[in-house]
């Protein structure tokens, strides 16, 4: 049976979705996560790209034991410099090299010909394989490029030194058939006296990415690229934790396994579903809230019989664990701390553990039942929080005889200096962003504004999702927020996301603008 390496890449092609916008304490604490999950290789970001990718990208390559980091860099020297400064510390460092060979990337974007493309193809991978031992080489757009050109390409970086071949389907434009064809025909026809692993990259534009990438996998791919639930440019990128699930689920099949540690699945999708303030839907395979549920009589009746009937994927294969030590308001700190290791977070230290444990007593007052939700959701904004800009610190509302509504707002400074607002609005969320508004004193737009509740029951706790626009940049950004009360959840996460704002404003973080079409651009 073969084993299917897995390569992550949420921080850097996931975050390429419009909105999101990973911190480097964020993204560490995800790639921490990935390791434990079993991922090989994590492509922690695009180093050239603005600082704070770079920093990320380094401070994951001083932090990362087992896994491979590698960095992505244009066909451009001074890229792939940037890729090896910031993976220099790195115990398995990798470059991925990667260059447009389509006709309408070449033509347009580029601005280049094939032979063009060709000479560099070879200068760059040479140039990275002088840096590196393991160098990945991606022609983008492959699955629009002509075959006998892709191959001449393929080769190319082959013969320049690279290890991996990876085959994008940058637009999400193959199909399974004609994806296991081009794979076959390559793995055919690429010549080499080193072993050269190929990989699957795909989106999800036409909704067959999974499908493409086990295709891929059939055909004689070694190595398997994607993201957590999916997260990514445009529609996406196929979600790893589906393609893990089908491995295992179908492994006769596909003769194949791979390293995954299932169960850290659940886990993995939750962290990055906080982080980056994308929710992940009900329906979602694998993950999804009822990809467990039996909702109809002819198959509750089956599932009680015999769960084969209608359960492929039992909720313990991805982590989802029944809540074994249920903990509440007169639970001590040695249940709590047995509670913390069974859901794996043995790396908290002393003063977050004290943080925490304050924090759990709060929320323990509040709620009759702390599930394992609860605390996975109290460790994910205790010890992962932006530290940089204002913090929430309190909020006040008073409902008028005219039924607008008035909120006073706190928040606070780095210098723990407390700051309050104070706004009218015809809702309390009205009001309470109108006095976020008043404090940041900045153009903002509100996208979208969601609810989720963390839990069940009328005391669970809320998530509230929203999505800005920076009016001066246009770039777009999501933040969360996580309280008790739905109405405090609105605010942090407001506020998070006027903080992302301010520091884009101040220079401190850089997000290109991938989301917004230029009707001049023919590739638009
Ligand atoms: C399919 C993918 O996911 S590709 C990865 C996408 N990720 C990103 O774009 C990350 C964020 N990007 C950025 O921060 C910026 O685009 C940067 C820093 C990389 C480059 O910024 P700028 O120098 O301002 O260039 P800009 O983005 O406007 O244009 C891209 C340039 O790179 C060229 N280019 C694009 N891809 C490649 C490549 N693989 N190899 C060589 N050159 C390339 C384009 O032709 C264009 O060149 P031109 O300026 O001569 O016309
Ligand atoms: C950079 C490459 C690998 C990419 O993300 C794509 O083509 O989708
Ligand atoms: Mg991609």
């Amino acid at each position: 049976m073969r084993k299917i390496e897995f390569l992550d890449t949420s921080l850097r092609d996931g975050e390429q979705t419009p909105g999101v916008n990973f911190s480097i304490k964020e993204k560490v604490a995800i790639a921490k996560q990935l390791e434990k999950w079993g991922i090989s290789a994590i492509e922690a970001g695009f180093p050239a790209a603005s600082p704070d990718s770079f920093e990320a990208v380094k401070e994951i390559a001083n932090t990362l034991t087992k896994t491979a980091v590698t960095g992505l860099a244009r066909a451009v020297k001074s890229d792939i410099d940037a890729a090896f400064d910031a993976l220099k510390n790195a115990k398995y460092p990798q470059i991925h090299v990667f260059i447009a060979t389509s006709p309408v990337h070449m033509q347009y974007k580029l601005k280049k010909t094939p032979d063009e493309v060709i000479a560099s193809i070879t200068e760059h991978v040479t140039y990275a394989r002088s840096l590196v031992e393991i160098v990945e080489f991606s022609p983008e757009d492959a699955t629009r490029t002509e075959k006998d050109f892709l191959l001449k390409a393929v080769q190319t970086a082959v013969d320049a030194g690279a290890t991996y071949i990876n085959i994008p389907d940058t637009v999400g434009y193959t199909t399974p058939t004609e994806y296991y064809e081009t794979f076959k025909f390559l793995i055919d026809n690429v010549t080499s006296d080193r072993d050269i692993v190929f990989s699957p990259h795909c989106h999800d534009d036409l909704g067959m990415a999974t499908a493409n990438t086990l295709a891929a996998i059939k055909a004689g791919a070694g190595r398997v690229e994607g993201t957590v639930n999916g997260i990514g440019e445009r529609a996406g990128n196929v979600a790893l934790e589906e393609v893990a699930v089908a491995l295992k689920i179908r492994e006769i099949y596909y003769q194949a396994t791979s390293d995954i540690v299932l169960n850290e699945t659940f886990a993995t999708s939750e962290l990055v579903s906080r982080f980056s303030g994308i929710p992940v839907p009900k329906n979602k395979a694998v993950i999804g809230g009822n990809a467990f549920a039996h909702e109809s009589g002819i198959h509750q009746d089956g599932v009680l019989k015999n769960p084969e009937t209608y359960e492929i994927i039992t909720p313990e294969l991805v982590g989802v664990k029944k809540n074994s030590l249920p903990l509440g308001k007169l639970s001590g700190r040695h249940a709590f701390i047995t509670k913390l290791q069974e859901l794996g977070f043995d790396e908290v230290t002393d003063a977050e553990m004290k943080e925490l444990f304050s924090k759990f007593k709060v929320l323990a007052d509040k709620k009759n039942e702390i599930t394992d939700a609860d605390i996975r959701a109290l460790v994910a904004g205790t010890t992962v929080e932006n530290p940089e800009g204002f913090q929430f610190d309190n909020l006040a509302i008073r409902s008028n005889d005219d039924g607008t509504q008035t909120v006073t707002i706190s928040l606070r400074n780095e210098g723990q200096e407390i700051i309050e607002t104070t706004a009218n609005g015809s809702g309390s969320v009205e009001a309470i962003f109108n006095a976020i508004d008043q404090f940041f004193n900045q153009s903002v737009k509100l996208d979208s504004y969601n609810i989720i509740a963390v839990t069940e029951g009328i005391d669970a706790q809320a998530e509230v999702h929203v999505t800005v626009e920076n009016n001066d940049t246009g770039t777009i950004f999501n933040a969360s927020g996580l309280d008790f009360d739905v109405l405090r959840a609105s605010a942090i996460a407001y506020a998070n996301a006027n903080t992302l704002v301010q520091r884009e404003n101040a220079g401190i973080i850089t997000k290109k603008i991938s989301e917004k079409a230029n009707p001049e651009d023919p590739e638009d």
